[in-house]
């Protein structure tokens, strides 16, 4: 595969841009070998510089629900174009999106937007601390929420895969007001709880996992995470910025039948724009200003360009629920291609999925938190990344990051990705 055009601007961009990139997991550090510049997209395909096709199994890291240049979207987006990039006033898309939010997910009644997911956990840490006039959150090892100060603790995704999970630049004080737990053990959550009894504000956590590789809760868990928060007057907050109309059109929170106080919204919401979105109960989301005291602002917030792509991406999902069904039965068919491939090799690694987010992971161990994520064998996953984007197949350049499926990937691609993996697997282990 010739890829002379993205080596040369990557070199180029060496010397403006931070490490080249503008977001590290794109950097292909953690996986040898020189980041891929894209040119274009369409459907289930993305086409680099040099005109490489992949089949794309990160879909912008899950916004590209529908693959690459739906129409709908885009004609929206040219509609909002003519009459205004960006007011700075209230418009009526905005109480659109907000009534159309509110309908779907089961744990909103009121809602802001902002502009990214990040924007998205810190206001809503804010406000919970505001709401409960106590300081502390608890989060769990190997969970990203975005890079506010507060997260940047344990932090999967980008920070993992850099080895920085604990940031410089976060001050003591800060860190200090973090507390960390491990994902899926209830027991050490009850006891960090009873430690810190009535100074816990909020529990924040991905309902499913992406940002350790895809990680799923187990039985009763969520569950018994909400009895304890109600028993501790602690704000329950769902970050689904990623599982948010991804795993139903309510989300992890409809999928598993737990309702958080909070929840934070990005990525697919904007249908490819930058947007994030944070709601919950009346009575907490009106501790925001100018309802309340709890201050949260935004210059470009309620964009309307972003806002006529995000309402024709929710109305299409809303109006199109058998599409989950759809994307699970990919799902499927992947997993199950790959369980028969590593049958064949005499392989036994590791795959965790739920409706269309999955990972493989190169441990025999069962991976149900950060450290058996950890027990993936780093190096074999960099050579089965650059073994499957030789043959097309685009996965996300980390193994702490879920891979995401979208509607245009079809019969063939399943077949093209579960014959790469078979081929791959079996030249990393030749
Ligand atoms: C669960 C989760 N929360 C928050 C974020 C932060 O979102 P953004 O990158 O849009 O700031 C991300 C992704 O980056 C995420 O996966
Ligand atoms: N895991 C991150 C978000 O989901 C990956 C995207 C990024 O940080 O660039």
């Amino acid at each position: 595969m010739e890829k002379g055009k993205s080596k040369s601007v990557f070199a180029q961009a060496q010397s403006t841009i931070p490490g080249g990139v503008n977001s590290p997991v794109r950097a292909f550090r953690a996986v040898g070998g020189e980041p891929i510049f894209m040119e274009s997209a369409s459907g289930a395909y993305m086409t680099d510089l040099d005109g490489n096709q992949y089949i794309d199994l990160i879909n912008s890291w899950g916004p590209m629900i529908l693959g690459h240049g739906n129409t709908l979207i885009s004609d929206a987006v040219k509609e909002a174009v003519t009459k205004s990039l960006s007011f700075g006033t209230p418009t009526y898309a905005e109480v659109e999106m907000a009534e159309l939010i509110c309908s779907m997910v089961p744990s909103i009644e009121k809602v802001r937007m902002v502009n990214s997911g990040t924007e998205a956990t810190m206001s809503a840490i804010r406000v919970a601390r505001g709401y409960t006039k106590r300081d502390k959150i608890i989060k769990f090892e190997g969970c990203y929420h975005g890079h506010g100060d507060s997260f940047l603790i344990a932090a999967g995704s980008g920070a993992a895969t850099m080895g920085e999970p604990d940031s410089p630049g976060v001050t003591r004080g800060t860190a200090q007001d973090t507390l960390t737990v491990a994902y899926n053990d209830m027991e050490a959550l009850k006891a960090t709880v009873a430690e810190n009894k009535d100074e816990v504000a909020a529990i924040i956590l991905e309902p499913v996992a992406g940002n350790m590789g895809c990680v799923t809760p187990v039985d009763g868990y969520l569950q018994a995470m909400r009895q304890l928060c109600d028993e501790e007057g602690i704000v329950l907050i769902f970050d689904e910025v990623m599982t948010g109309f991804r795993l139903a059109p309510g989300g992890a929170q409809e999928l598993y039948g737990v309702t958080p106080d909070m929840t934070t919204l990005g990525k697919i919401i904007g249908g490819g724009m930058p947007v994030g979105a944070y709601g919950g109960k009346t009575e907490i989301m009106d501790m925001v200003s100018p309802k309340g005291p709890v201050y949260q602002a935004g210059t470009l917030s309620g964009n309307p360009v972003a806002m006529a792509a995000g309402l024709q991406m929710l109305r299409f999902l809303n109006e199109n629920r058998s599409l989950y069904q759809q994307l699970e039965s990919t799902q499927q068919k992947i997993v199950a291609g790959f369980k028969s491939n590593m049958d064949k090799l005499g392989l036994n690694y590791s795959i965790n999925a739920v409706g269309s987010m999955f990972s493989i992971f190169f441990t025999d161990q069962s991976v149900k938190d950060f450290e058996t994520a950890k027990s993936s064998d780093l190096e074999v996953f960099g050579k089965y990344f650059n073994a499957m984007l030789e043959r097309g197949v685009y996965l996300a350049p980390s193994q702490y990051e879920t891979l995401f499926l979208s509607t245009a990937i079809g019969e063939a691609e399943i077949e093209k990705i579960v014959t790469s993996n078979y081929e791959a697997l079996k030249e990393i282990h030749s």
